[in-house]
């Protein structure tokens, strides 16, 4: 494919921003991946913040005290950011790398082999694409994707074999959906002008994201952007919408040097539970409530059908 085909005035089709850095020998970006920047946007790259490292070894220790010391901290974490990075959690380093080749395996794969899970609903088992929600976006975003249910039906693309062996692995037992979705940034000849995947918080419970050594994420902290640099061999863990917590606000930004790989690992309630404030608060005076009952699978399809907007897809659903 040549670059005209890529980057002529209305592709019929939408290829993977791997193949447009690919293919294109380019100093500058297409104008459709030009992300408008407003003057806040700027990270605070200050030493004095970090965000809170939970020692997932101490939260299952037999030592009560340091145990509830752990437990605490949690609490802290929730509440002051939303997102804090997990050390000790029993996971081998060698199952985390695995994981992310496999997904790099599959996005080295044709076009033709990732066109065949591009995937018509949201809400499809496997879908690989790339952007967030091009029918919709006005800018296109600097980002190819794998998303895969992997529960309460487990779910694999054929290939890479690697991936299906992995994955199968890792099946576990309960109601509630997991999602996996990779995501892929390849080197951005203009970064400053493009943007990974724009600010959002997550649908569900909790994600759990890990990453190649690349760094790119970015977390709103006190109307700031801070950059995350996890300790090798973590998770990073941010707070979903359907937890009482509030969520948070994070982005993924790209560099001119080297591809990054994230995996977001993300846990939600049954598709069919219907979530709402819970009646207690109710009881306790914070009536109207801000939001109504909403099925998890009602959300899901509203956040992923249309565009990410800088907001918390909450925003939308919320009462006036
Ligand atoms: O790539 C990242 O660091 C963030 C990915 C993310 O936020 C997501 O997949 O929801
Ligand atoms: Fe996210």
């Amino acid at each position: 494919m040549d670059a005209a085909t890529l980057i002529g005035s209305q592709p019929s089709k939408l290829t993977s921003v791997k193949a447009l850095a690919e293919s294109l020998h380019l100093s500058s970006i297409p104008s459709s991946y030009t992300f408008p920047k407003h003057a806040n946007d700027e990270a605070y790259s200050g030493t004095t913040e970090s965000i809170p490292i939970i020692d997932f070894s101490l939260l299952t220790s037999s030592n009560p005290v340091e145990r509830s010391k752990m437990i605490q901290e949690l609490g802290n974490a929730c509440q002051d950011w939303g997102f804090f990075m997990v050390t000790n959690h029993g996971v081998p380093e060698s199952t985390m790398k695995a994981m992310i080749e496999a997904c790099r395996q599959f996005f080295e794969l044709t076009e033709e082999e990732k066109g065949e899970y591009e995937g018509k609903h949201v809400l499809d088992p496997i879908r690989s694409g790339t952007s967030f929600n091009a029918s919709v976006e006005k800018v296109l975003y600097w980002r190819d994707y794998l998303k895969i249910f992997q529960h309460p039906q487990f779910h694999s693309p054929n290939n890479p074999p690697a991936f299906r062996k992995l994955h199968r692995k890792g099946r576990k037992s309960g109601k509630q959906p997991s999602i996996m979705i990779a995501n892929l940034y390849p080197p951005c000849p203009q970064p400053e002008l493009a943007m990974g995947l724009p600010a959002h918080s997550d649908h569900g419970l909790v994600t759990l994201l890990i990453q190649n050594e690349i760094g790119g994420l970015q977390v709103q902290h006190n109307g700031k952007w801070v950059n995350i640099h996890p300790l090798p061999n973590s998770f990073l863990a941010n707070i979903g919408d359907h937890v009482e917590y509030k969520s948070v606000l994070h982005r993924a930004v790209v560099n001119n040097k080297h591809v990054r790989i994230s995996i977001a690992l993300s846990n939600g309630p049954a598709l069919d539970a219907a979530v709402s404030p819970a009646s207690k608060f109710l009881e306790d005076g914070w009536s109207p409530p801000a939001y109504g009952a909403m099925t998890y699978r009602e959300y899901v399809e509203l956040q992923q059908s249309n565009k990410l907007d800088g907001k918390s897809c909450l925003e939308r659903i919320r009462n006036s």
